[in-house]
């Protein structure tokens, strides 16, 4: 089930308090004093219709349609009050939402063809027809009308799906950035970066992911853990280059698996977990994780430094933050506290330069590598501020964290994104104005990870490595002071 084991399907957060719109409606009976609430789908002998399940994706596609937020946060929201769901027509809701993401450009190419407005049902009823190969009495089955079921189709949609009938999602006549998903902004980038491999890189950012576990060393060993997971029946392996890292190929529910709410297991994209290794923090170490986020890499940081030493996870986001010192406590972290910041330059910043053995940058990025888990994000992003805000971002936020630096400490620049300029266009610009730090080669940082696509810089690409995209440079600070440039 591609997109089961995604961030879209995380299961360990339903928290929240039903929402005004509730589906399926519920019925309540009363029988003595206790009360039943109940949908179809807690009465055994009512299961989920198809129909009802293709409204329920429909609903849930308007709902990522209409919001400026991410899929996986409009998801997480419309699960949590409609945790009544199984875990079966979950996975067939969300199983049909990826599909219509992943085939967005394409969806929206057949209905420009077909003089059909872009409109969530309308992609709906293509992609039934054109990537499940339903037949027109098919379609009538499940547009019936009826309670939970979706409207009749209109004159005008039977009309549509006779014309796409027989075609596949797939046409000669479609232009090359269409059938792989690459929205016009990225292109020219992409290509400059992938060149001959540009269909190969775009292909492998349309397939789902493998979901990627690390295992908290505070807490337990890989070797138990892969065991653990065996005796389940899952099929569990070591990842190769991740020294911490297992990788399940199946899909699963999140709820099967043990570790995750006791902080022994993370969710952790090998990429990921390469970046946070590649900063070496060692145990006593002075660690500041600038751009932490909800604490992906600092947590792998701190079990790194086996809980001694101080690491300090800072982001400009609050609400990151609080998930991150959850995160940490549920981790066992004992070495990590949270620290907020008014933006890159904030005063913080400037009482404690030079003060740090490392310092990592995750800097936020166009997220260009994590499309094969993210499928939504290359329609959104970096739109709101431009690729071109985005880059004078990452700069401010790059030479505000280096003066955090000590002499002979190290800084680490990563992103999840595939463009050069926010990777080695980025690393180039800092040290042309910071002339006392220099590049520590991948061959001398982090002898172990051969094969990058990179000589000096760690960089991951879907297709090549099987990881998402992941960027990361390591940088030394000078032990002793150089002469600024002139
Ligand atoms: C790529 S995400 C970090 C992911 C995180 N390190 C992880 O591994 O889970 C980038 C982060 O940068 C933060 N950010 C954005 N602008 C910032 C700024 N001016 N200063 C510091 N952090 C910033 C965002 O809030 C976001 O959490």
């Amino acid at each position: 089930m591609p997109g089961f084991q995604t961030p879209l399907l995380r299961v360990d957060t339903p928290t929240g308090p039903s929402g005004p719109s509730r589906w399926p409606p519920r019925r309540t009976l009363t029988k003595g004093a206790r009360t039943h609430v109940f949908s179809r789908f807690q009465l055994g002998c009512l299961t989920v219709t198809p129909a009802a399940r293709l409204q329920a994706a429909l609903d849930l596609i308007s709902d990522v349609d209409r919001a400026t937020r991410p899929a996986d946060a409009v998801i997480s929201a419309w699960l949590r009050t409609r945790r009544q769901i199984t875990d079966q027509d979950r996975g067939v809701i969300l199983d049909l939402l990826q599909a219509l993401l992943r085939h967005y450009a394409r969806l929206g190419w057949w209905l420009e063809r077909h003089g059909r407005r872009d409109t969530p049902r309308h992609r709906l009823i293509a992609w039934l027809t054109l990537g499940e190969g339903k037949t027109p009495d098919q379609m009538k089955r499940l547009f019936t009308g009826g309670k939970f079921a979706l409207s009749p189709l209109s004159e005008q949609e039977y009309t549509l799906l006779i014309k796409l009938q027989g075609a596949a999602i797939e046409h000669p006549a479609m232009p090359e950035e269409v059938r792989l998903e690459c929205p016009a902004w990225a292109a020219e980038p992409l290509r400059r970066r992938f060149g001959a491999d540009f269909a190969t890189e775009m292909a492998a950012l349309l397939v789902p992911p493998p979901l990627d576990l690390r295992v908290n060393a505070l807490k337990a060993e890989r070797a138990a853990m892969l065991r653990e997971l065996q005796g389940l029946g899952l099929q569990a392996e070591a990842l190769t280059r991740a020294p911490d890292g297992i990788r399940l190929e199946e899909r699963l529910s999140l709820a099967r698996l043990p570790g995750l709410k006791t902080g022994t297991l993370e969710i952790q994209d090998e990429g990921s977990q390469l970046v946070a290794r590649l900063v070496d923090a060692q145990p006593g170490d002075r660690v500041v994780d600038f751009c932490a986020g909800a604490g992906g890499k600092t947590l792998a940081i701190a079990a790194q430094m086996n809980n001694k030493g101080r690491l300090i996870a800072c982001d400009v986001s609050e609400g990151r933050l609080k998930r991150c010192a959850e995160r940490a406590r549920r981790a066992g972290l004992q070495n990590a506290e949270t620290r907020l910041l008014t933006s890159e330059t904030d005063r913080w910043v400037k009482r404690h330069k030079a003060s740090f053995d490392r310092v990592l940058v995750d800097a936020p990025c166009s997220g260009t590598g994590t499309w094969r888990r993210n499928p939504d994000a290359r329609w959104r992003a970096p739109e709101e501020q431009g690729l071109e805000g985005l880059v004078a971002l990452q700069g401010r936020i790059l030479a505000s964290a280096a003066r955090l630096v000590k002499p002979g400490g190290r800084l680490v620049y990563a992103t999840c994104a595939l463009l050069p300029e926010e990777n080695e266009g980025q690393v180039a610009a800092f040290l042309v104005t910071h002339p006392m730090f220099s590049v520590v080669p991948l061959c001398e940082a982090a002898p172990e990870l051969t094969g990058s696509a990179h000589p000096d810089y760690l960089s991951l690409t879907p297709a090549r490595h099987g990881t998402d995209g992941f960027f990361a440079a390591v940088l030394q600070r000078a032990a002793a002071p150089v002469d600024a440039p002139a």
